[in-house]
């Protein structure tokens, strides 16, 4: 008898019993964060303020090493070839991380030379980058002139410069109108369906239900639930969107 070969492909990023103790801290930041993220996915990682997030994406992107657990991407141990991974991903940090005094086509001509971009490849990099995320008429000022929406836009061209094949999305669209936050959306979502997987956080909750195929919600360094967003709240007697699951499962009172 025939038996049928199935061949799993393993998630492009693992990551199995993450622990972060931070030394002034009085609990972990993280305690056991375990999540799988699959090629070609829009994952969200959401939690309330002082969840982890920030700290679970600092040590996926190697800028922060977990006291234990493990962290595979593509099938490659993170935490032991750092430089291997850093190659394939990309990040669009929760502070604009841009230099000030230099034009948005500078800083992402700076930042796609830090990955090894270099000549014609570089410059057209730049260009496309540019005209992605709507800046291709203001490219040559200064970002201290930029308005929120443009600083943060173009915080995710100098994130996407290198074509990663992950790029991790700390609330991108914070604090910006919906003009703004609407072409940031449909960048990712383009990007997306280009082939580039995300892991997305955010506060706003219709947001990932809008964009993502899968979630977990995180509070105290631990998962509390996984699974596509529809499913979640199908599966909860009394919720009918996200932002209610999400506050049946971390409750409601106040994090300072
Ligand atoms: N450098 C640090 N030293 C000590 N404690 C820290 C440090 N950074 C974060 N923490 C603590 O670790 C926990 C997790 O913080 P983290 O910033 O990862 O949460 P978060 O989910 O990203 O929060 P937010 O939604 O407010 O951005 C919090 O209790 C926070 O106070």
């Amino acid at each position: 008898m025939y038996r049928l070969m199935v061949s799993k492909t393993p998630p492009l990023l693992l990551a199995r019993e993450l622990v972060v103790q931070y030394p002034t801290a009085s609990a972990p930041a993280l305690n056991g964060l375990s999540l799988e993220i699959g090629r070609g996915e829009i994952f969200g990682l959401l939690g309330p303020n002082g969840a982890g997030k920030t700290t679970a994406i600092s040590v996926m992107t190697t800028l922060l090493r977990p006291s234990s657990g493990s962290l595979l991407l593509d099938g490659e141990d993170m935490l032991t070839r750092p430089m291997q991974a850093r190659r394939k991903i990309g990040l669009v940090p929760q502070d604009i991380a841009l230099y000030p005094s230099l034009t948005a086509r500078e800083n992402i001509h700076y930042f796609g030379r830090l990955h090894g971009l270099t000549g014609k490849r570089l410059r057209a990099r730049c260009e496309e980058c540019l005209q992605l995320v709507g800046l291709g008429e203001s490219a040559d000022r200064p970002i201290a002139t930029y308005s929120g929406g443009m600083k943060r836009r173009a915080n995710l061209a100098v994130g996407i410069v290198h074509q990663p094949q992950l790029l991790f999305l700390d609330e991108p669209t914070v604090g910006i109108d919906a003009q703004s936050r609407n072409m940031i959306l449909e960048n990712l979502q383009r990007l997306n369906e280009e082939g580039m997987s995300m892991l997305y956080t955010t506060h706003y909750m219709e947001e990932a239900q809008q964009l993502c195929s899968r979630i977990v919600i995180i509070d105290a360094g631990h998962v509390l639930a996984e699974g596509a967003p529809s499913t979640l709240v199908a599966a909860r007697t009394g919720c009918k969107n996200l932002e209610e699951l999400f506050l049946q499962l971390t409750g409601r009172q106040l994090r300072d």
